[in-house]
């Protein structure tokens, strides 16, 4: 047994250097080893319809499976609740997603949703709903290259009192059987912890939009030597846009837009191919959801340039003049006859218009382009993108043309 000095294990353990940390459930699946080398891109394991269960997993004996119709007021409220009381919050538990009803309804019934991917776990005896995970179907192209059906998994959440019971691990292998039945067999999905095994980790940014309000929320701090009235006047937006008849997206944009996406996207290693179904689906203007505007060539009616964001607002945790921070998060944005610092002026322009606190991005697509000249500042949360059965090379994040909500 090589006698290794005791002084170097206490320093890797102090370090928390343990390399060979089990990933007890994700080191059974389809997804790259966490320091894998990947040679060649492609599906890590090939099945068929014979290989997949036809039965539900089993649940421990006081739950039961659910399928949830968010057709149904009172069940897409059990949704909306689960997630106000126990989805993501920040290190410092300071905020958590409140993703809103409307929202939720929209971000689960994209065009060919399927109600059997809104799984739920509820308590036999009581009803009461604990846990839920889901799937919208997708067609992400990688690499440029290979068009993939796949599925984006999102809202993963296990009530507050359930953790830590392995109950996640049910929750993704009855989902992928789920998805599996219907002869997909890989996803895209993105979480703010590394797991194995990142396709790119990318980083949050944030533009103030109401630094008072951010300041008194803990969000944001006071610099030293700023006044609050310093900081306001810091942080204010241009008073009106500057990309001439910028206005908002309509359904006769969509055959154009959708050529517009589809040429943009093409540059990406990792972006959806949408049908103009889908366009409209996801950059409809629709309140407290979604917003987006357009720039039309004035002869030809051709949207030329595109921006968008998503309303997803924070509860404020033990705060007493705060409830709700309304964030504002970057969607997809293409400038091609105005510069993309102008047009993303507008869109913070807009957004404060709309009486958002903060505008949020990441460093993908080519945000980096913007996020210094309009006072971006980095945030303490990451992003990171995976793919399911899928290895590819590790990419940066400015390769990254796909935004998951
Ligand atoms: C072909 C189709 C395929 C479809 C499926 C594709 C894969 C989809 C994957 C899901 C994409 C989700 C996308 C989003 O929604 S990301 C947002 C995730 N939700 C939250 O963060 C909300 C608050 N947190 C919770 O509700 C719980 O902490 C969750 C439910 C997250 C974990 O519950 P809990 O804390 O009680 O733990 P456990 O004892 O049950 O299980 C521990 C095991 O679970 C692994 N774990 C922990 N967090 C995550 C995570 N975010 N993604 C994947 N795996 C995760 C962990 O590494 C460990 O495995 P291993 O390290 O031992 O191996
Ligand atoms: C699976 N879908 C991934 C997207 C879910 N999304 C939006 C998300 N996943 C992890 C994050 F790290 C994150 N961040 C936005 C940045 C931010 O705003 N940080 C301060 C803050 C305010 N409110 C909250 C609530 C939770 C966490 C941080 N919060 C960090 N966003």
């Amino acid at each position: 047994q090589p006698v290794v000095d005791k002084n170097i294990l206490n320093l890797l353990s102090s370090m928390n250097v343990d390399k060979n940390a089990a990933h007890a459930f994700w080191d059974t699946q389809p997804v790259p080893k966490i320091d894998a080398q990947v040679e060649k891109s492609g599906p890590i394991e090939v099945k068929t319809l014979d290989d997949v269960r036809k039965e539900p997993l089993t649940l421990p004996a006081l739950f039961e499976w659910v399928v949830l119709d968010v057709n149904d007021q009172v069940q897409l409220n059990d949704v909306y609740t689960l997630l106000n009381e126990n989805y993501v919050e920040d290190d410092d538990n300071m905020f958590r997603f409140d993703y809103s009803i409307p929202f939720l309804k929209w971000a689960l019934q994209p065009p060919h949703y399927l109600k059997d991917w809104h799984i739920g776990v509820r308590v036999k005896e009581s009803k009461k709903l604990v846990a839920f995970i889901s799937a919208i179907p997708a067609t992400i192209n990688v690499d440029k290259t290979d068009s993939v059906k796949m599925v984006e998994i999102n809202f993963l959440c296990v009530h507050k009192k359930l953790r830590e019971k392995r109950l996640a691990p049910v929750l993704i292998k009855e989902i992928t059987r789920r998805v599996n039945l219907q002869n997909i067999w890989q996803a895209a999905y993105t979480a703010g912890i590394v797991l194995p095994k990142p396709v790119a980790s990318c980083r949050y940014y944030h533009r103030s939009l109401n630094p008072k309000k951010l300041v008194e929320c803990k969000f944001s701090s006071l610099p030293p030597r700023v006044s609050m009235s310093l900081l306001i006047k810091l942080n204010r937006v241009e008073e009106n846009t500057k990309c001439p008849g910028i206005r908002p997206l309509t359904k006769a944009d969509v055959p154009s837009a959708t050529r517009l996406l589809a040429k943009y996207l093409s540059q990406y290693s990792l972006a959806p191919s949408m049908s103009e179904e889908e366009v409209w689906h996801w950059l409809a203007p629709q309140k407290n959801v979604m917003d987006c505007y357009v720039v039309v060539d004035p002869k030809t009616g051709e949207v030329t340039d595109m921006c968008s964001f998503y309303t997803l607002p924070s509860s404020v945790i033990g705060n007493p003049k705060h409830k709700t921070l309304k964030a504002a998060f970057s969607f997809y944005n293409i400038a091609t006859s105005v510069p993309l610092v102008d047009l993303m002026a507008d869109a913070l322009h807009l957004a404060k218009k709309g009486d958002f606190d903060v505008f949020n991005c990441l460093d993908i697509f080519e945000n980096s382009k913007f996020i210094k000249e309009h006072k971006f500042q980095p945030g303490d949360g990451n992003l990171q993108y995976y793919l399911y059965n899928y290895a590819t090379q590790t990419k940066d994040p400015s390769a990254m043309g796909l935004v998951l909500l």
